[in-house]
């Protein structure tokens, strides 16, 4: 792995976790020395601050670096590192297109996937575009890692910055609802650790409850709706202050900042 951040640490913790990898045969090359100790510390992985160890490894490849220094990291790259080895390159680079990636590394088998941070608690979503030179036993290969982290799907690239509006960026937007149901709590009296607990526990519970039921979401907004009762009128200041319109804006923002990293 090339970056050992907030994305890569998620994938590898829980990898090992599932035992999907053993510690000892992941290598993180990562130039911050707090970073390489903590992973190496937290995880017992192998690391290194020079990326062409990494780059050397014999299965997979995977880029956990921000996209706007791809070119920088390539650039330091050995022009040889690719003789002896073949590995799979799974890139987690938000914007950066598989064209990019496949002249940046000639040859070489490259997977565009956009994985999110529930991956460290296994309830990732992570979608999966896959280059031209990329077999199925490689494609079965990337599906089985992102499988053990949560759900995958395949997509095709045009779609993955759309991907990378909505589930890449969306902890972040849940996060944010999440904290600002709790100050909705304690504006009304709540301790903050007991608003908090009901604040996450509410999304937690109703996001299993549409993925178990099936049921439309504007459905069960409607069972809980009761005539002339305290959620109709919840849902009212809501659609006053614009709550739907404002997601759908910060989901097509983020589509668009990731259009944009992979000009
Ligand atoms: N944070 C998230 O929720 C998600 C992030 N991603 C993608 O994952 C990638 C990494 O993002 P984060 O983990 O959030 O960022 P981060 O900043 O936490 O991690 C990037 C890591 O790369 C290291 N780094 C910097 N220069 C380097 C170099 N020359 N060689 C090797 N490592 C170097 C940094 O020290 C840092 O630890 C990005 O491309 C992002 O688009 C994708 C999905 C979700
Ligand atoms: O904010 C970002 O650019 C990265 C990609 C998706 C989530 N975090």
């Amino acid at each position: 792995m090339i970056g050992g951040g907030v994305m890569g640490e998620a994938i590898l913790s829980r990898l090992i976790r599932q035992g999907i990898y053993a510690a000892e045969n992941i290598l993180i090359s990562e130039p911050q020395a707090e970073r390489r100790s903590l992973l190496q510390q937290q995880y017992q992985v192998q690391v290194s601050s020079d990326n062409q160890a990494a780059a050397e490894a014999e299965e997979i490849l995977l880029l956990a670096i921000k996209p706007q220094i791809l070119s920088k990291v390539v650039a330091q790259l050995a022009p040889t590192t690719f003789s002896n080895s073949h590995p799979l390159i799974i890139s987690i680079l938000a914007g950066v297109p598989l064209s990019k990636l496949e002249s940046a590394f000639p040859d070489q088998s490259v997977i565009r996937v956009m994985p999110n941070t529930p991956a460290t608690v296994g309830a990732g979503m992570t979608a999966i575009a896959t280059g031209k030179n990329v077999t199925v036993e490689e494609l079965n290969k990337a599906k089985n890692i992102f499988t053990a982290i949560g759900e995958v799907v395949e997509v095709p690239e045009y779609l993955m910055d759309a991907v990378t509006g909505l589930s890449g960026s969306g902890p972040a937007y849940v996060a944010l609802m999440i904290e600002a149901l709790a100050d909705g709590g304690v504006a009304a009296g709540l301790p903050r650790a007991i608003a908090s607990q009901l604040a996450i526990q509410t999304v937690f519970g109703t996001a299993k409850l549409l993925q178990e039921s099936q049921l439309h979401p504007g459905e069960l907004k409607d069972r809980v709706s009761s005539p002339g009762g305290t959620t109709i009128a919840g849902v009212a200041a809501l659609e006053k202050a614009g709550f739907r319109s404002a997601l759908i804006e910060a989901v097509l923002a983020a589509y668009h900042r990731s259009q944009e990293l992979g000009q």
